[in-house]
């Protein structure tokens, strides 16, 4: 699954570090109820330039691995590393910050602004790392269209379908050139036309210089990564 796209030249991930991982997870161990743990000592290493699928079976904790790896749950134990610094012990706003500088999340629940047009929601982290309103608009519109969002770009995000919505939370994320690009089920509501499309994409932006992971269950989707993580 390869092609070229209008927004592939456009913009690049932060700076590189060369040799340094953009996140290396160390011995996490995560328990939601104390006593049952849903991670168990678990490790891996995240490179630029590379999608990883997680995969596994329901309820084997690949959402709550990907809320870990984006510092919205802290681990009971163990590390994670981001750029080579560990994280684990920072406190919530600089998490925050953190999450805003270097991360980019396409999430189930999309967690778009309701009180904001859908131009704006695909905007507003590109304007937030820096770039003007002028040269982000064109491309949120192309890729708006690209993944066939074909509904008027000053509408609500109230009057959009789920998927819609998650491809709206991914064109936001594309345009702002996050360094890691976290996905739980990008192409879980899709046709297999768009699912194409949105894999492509997702490894384009890997090529681009950044480290992207996606849960998935879809063995046809896994097999289009770089590599596989079964839970
Ligand atoms: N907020 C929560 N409180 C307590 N337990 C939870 C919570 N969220 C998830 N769990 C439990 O943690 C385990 C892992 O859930 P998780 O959603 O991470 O699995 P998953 O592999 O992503 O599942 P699926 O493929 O069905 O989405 C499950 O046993 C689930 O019931």
């Amino acid at each position: 699954m390869s092609c070229a796209h209008p927004w592939e030249t456009v913009g690049s991930v932060s700076t590189l570090t060369p040799g340094v991982l953009p996140l290396d997870v160390r011995d996490v161990v995560f328990e939601y109820v104390p006593g049952t743990r849903v991670l168990d000592s678990w490790s891996a290493q995240f490179e630029a330039g590379s999608v990883t699928a997680l995969t596994g079976p329901s309820g084997r904790g690949k959402s709550t691995l990907l809320y870990l790896l984006g510092l919205m749950l802290r681990p009971r134990s163990g590390s994670i590393l981001v750029d080579g610094n560990d994280v684990t012990r920072l406190a919530d706003a600089q998490l925050a910050h953190l999450r805003a500088e270097r991360f980019g999340f396409v999430f189930q629940d999309a967690a778009l602004d309701p009180s904001r047009s859908i131009l704006d929601n695909v905007t507003e982290t590109a304007l937030y790392r820096g770039q003007s309103r002028r040269s982000v608009t064109p491309r949120a519109l192309d890729l708006l269209t690209r993944f066939g969002v074909d509904i008027p770009p000053k509408r609500k995000p109230g009057q959009v379908s789920g998927g819609q919505a998650q491809r709206i939370a991914l064109c936001r994320a594309l345009l702002a050139h996050p360094k890691i690009l976290l996905a739980d089920e990008p192409t879980g509501n899709l046709d297999p036309a768009t699912t194409t499309l949105v894999v492509d994409a997702l490894r384009d932006h890997a090529r681009n210089g950044a480290a992207v992971i996606i849960v998935t269950h879809s063995p046809e989707v896994a097999a289009a990564c770089d590599r596989e993580l079964r839970l």
